[in-house]
Parts: structure tokens; C-alpha cells; sequence
């Protein structure tokens, strides 16, 4: 749970892909009204950070915006952090407490994780949102409220709302406008500009003067899934400028990378963002492969120390071919 008071620096510019500039227009748009949005995107896109841009340039800039992860929290705390309660409400209830969409009054209230929450509480959120008036627990009254809501999901709501998950219903009522954040292999503009900006950044709070990166490093950079999106480059970027002098090197990427929990430990589960993107079966099957031949392959290289004939030896392929492969994935030796 996280009260975040308005006011905290936020990134003037989040990306220079098509796909953000986009996103930034719409920001800009959505921002003035009081519209229910919806943010979608894989984890560490930056989904809370959009919300506090759209925050910060709304009239409701200089009241709280409260963000609330609704994944984090038990169902029965979740209820009553929201919507608060009254003394005798239940055990341990020994007065009156505000919840959050108090807490966020004339502000907005970002339930992240939205996804999480159960069928009882998805019902009683709606009911305040069309009321705009919330019941605290084991209160009989209505407290009205005044806040903009802006939810966040990793997972695509439709398929929550067609698997029965999510209730229709609230989906349409918070679907007044939604954002999608493509995952950051898939805006590949954004990782070098963003990669220069946390190394700017880190120089800046460690006092160091990392100077850039090398060509190679720059390459695996912008080659590399980021299934953990924004949050691990910025993680690899800030480890990168702690342990190298002048300039970033492959080494040192490769070095915190391979320290990193392998992609199939990280839960990427189903690449079903691509098919929400708008692309095949056909395609979406064949990325998938080409990502996993790319890891096995480097995987390998790394067990033969990059010894390229023993490599093709342990993949059974020929030495030709795992030459054009490491020119087609772009793998450095
Ligand atoms: N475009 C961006 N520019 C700069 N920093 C970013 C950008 N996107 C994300 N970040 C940083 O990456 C981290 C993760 O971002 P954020 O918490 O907004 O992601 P999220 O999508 O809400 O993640 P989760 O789904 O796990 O809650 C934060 O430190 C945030 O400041």
C-alpha cells in the first residue's frame, strides 16, 4: 500500500518510440477530462508512471494522488483500505477510518493490479462509481467522493471479463479511455535513449562519470527481451554504471544480466500481448521460437566460453548455420 503525495519528479519525456509520443498526445488529451482510464502493459512498463503524468496535468494536480496495489493485498484489506470503516465494523475495528477514496479526495485514486481484486469487491466499486458515494464498512450511510479513478492491469481485461473473472459491467464503467504500453522489446527506440538517461541519472546520485556505452554493450542492450521492461533496465543500467569507470562495456551488461533470474523463471508465461497487438498465430508462434533458438544459443555459447565449433557440436547444427544465427540474433562473441 502507497500514498504517493503529488509532487514527486517525474520524467518529463518517457521514450522517443512512436508508440510513446502517442502516448503522450493522449496523455495530454485525457488528462483535462475526468474520464476512468484503463492502463494496460506487462510489468515495469511504466504503467504508475502514466498515471502520475496524467495526474500532474490534470486540475487535480495539487490534491493526493494515492496509489493502492490491489494485487499485494488480502481481498478483506482491500475492502476496507478503499472504502474505510466505522467502529464495530469488525474485530479490532475500535473507531473510524478513512479509506483511500477519502484519503484521494479531490485527487486520484490508481488501483493497480486491478485484475486481483474479487467478484465482491469488483460489485462494490461499481456501485461507486455510478453513485460516486462510497459506504464504509459497517457503516449504513454514504460518504460522496470526488476522485478520478485510474486503474492498471498486466492482465488483458477482456480475457479476464470473457474467462468470467472480471464483471463486465466495470469493465465498460472504467473503459472510459484506455492506454496500452507496449512491453519494451517491442519499442526498441526507447532502450538506448532510456538506457542513457538512467546512466545519466546514476552518474548524477553516485557522483560518478560513466561516459556511455560501448557499440557491443548499446547492441545487447537493444537485442535483449527486458521481460521485466523498464524496472530491469533501469535496474542493469544503475549496476552497469556502479561497477564500470569510463564506459559501460559488454562485460559488465552480460555480467549482471546472466546474475538475473533466467527468462523462463521470470513467469513471461504467453507472448498474448502480440496477439493483442494485432498480429497472427503464424507470427506471434514464430517470434516466440526465434526468441528461445536466441537463448539457447547464447546459453550454449556461454557453457563452451563462446568456442563457436563446439557450440554448433552440442546444438547439433552446423557451423555455418550457428554463424548466420549469431548474425541474425545479433549474438556478440
Ligand atoms: N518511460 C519511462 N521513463 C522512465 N522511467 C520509467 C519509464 N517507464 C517506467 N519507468 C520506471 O520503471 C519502474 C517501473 O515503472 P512502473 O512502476 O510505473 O511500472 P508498472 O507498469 O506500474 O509496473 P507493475 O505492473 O509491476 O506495477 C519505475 O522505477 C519507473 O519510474
Amino acid at each position: 500500500m502507497k500514498v504517493v503525495e503529488s509532487g514527486q519528479d517525474l520524467f518529463e519525456l518517457m521514450g522517443n518510440s512512436y508508440s510513446i509520443q502517442q502516448i503522450q498526445r493522449q496523455i495530454e488529451r485525457v488528462a483535462e477530462t475526468n474520464f476512468t482510464i484503463i492502463v494496460q502493459g506487462e510489468t515495469g512498463t511504466g504503467k504508475e508512471l502514466i498515471a502520475q503524468m496524467i495526474h500532474e496535468q490534470s486540475a487535480r494536480a495539487h490534491k493526493p494522488f494515492v496509489a493502492v496495489d490491489c494485487g499485494a493485498l488480502p481481498d478483506s484489506i482491500v475492502e476496507s483500505e478503499l472504502f474505510g470503516y466505522v467502529k464495530g465494523a469488525f474485530t479490532g475495528a475500535d473507531g473510524r477510518r478513512a479509506g483511500l477514496f477519502e484519503m484521494a479526495k479531490g485527487g486520484t485514486l490508481f488501483l493497480d493490479e486491478i485484475g486481483n481484486i474479487s467478484t465482491s469487491v469488483q460489485m462494490k466499486l461499481l456501485r461507486s462509481l455510478q453513485e460516486r458515494s462510497i459506504q464504509p464498512l459497517g457503516s449504513d450511510s454514504s460518504v460522496a467522493t470526488d476522485v478520478r479513478i485510474i486503474v492498471a492491469s498486466n492482465a488483458i481485461l477482456e480475457d479476464e471479463v470473457s474467462a468470467g473473472r472480471f464483471r463486465a459491467d466495470l469493465f465498460h464503467r472504467l473503459n472510459e479511455f484506455k492506454i496500452y504500453l507496449l512491453p519494451l522489446r517491442e519499442r526498441k527506440d526507447d532502450i538506448l535513449f532510456l538506457a542513457d538517461r538512467f546512466r545519466r541519472e546514476t552518474n548524477e546520485e553516485l557522483g560518478k562519470e560513466v561516459k556511455g556505452f560501448s557499440a557491443a554493450a548499446d547492441a545487447y542492450l537493444k537485442s535483449y527481451e527486458w521481460l521485466g521492461n523498464v524496472r530491469e533496465l533501469r535496474n542493469v543500467v544503475r549496476r552497469a554504471v556502479l561497477l564500470s569507470n569510463e564506459i559501460i562495456e559488454l562485460k559488465h551488461v552480460q555480467q549482471i544480466l546472466n546474475q538475473s533470474p533466467k527468462h523462463t523463471e521470470m513467469g513471461s508465461s504467453l507472448p498474448v500481448s502480440k496477439l493483442y497487438s494485432g498480429y497472427g498465430l503464424h507470427e506471434v508462434v514464430h517470434e516466440a521460437t526465434a526468441h528461445l533458438e536466441k537463448a539457447l544459443i547464447e546459453h550454449v555459447l556461454e557453457e563452451t566460453k563462446g568456442n563457436k565449433t563446439q557450440a554448433a557440436k552440442r546444438l547439433q547444427i552446423g557451423y555455418k548455420t550457428l554463424y548466420r544465427k549469431l548474425q541474425e540474433y545479433n549474438i556478440q562473441t
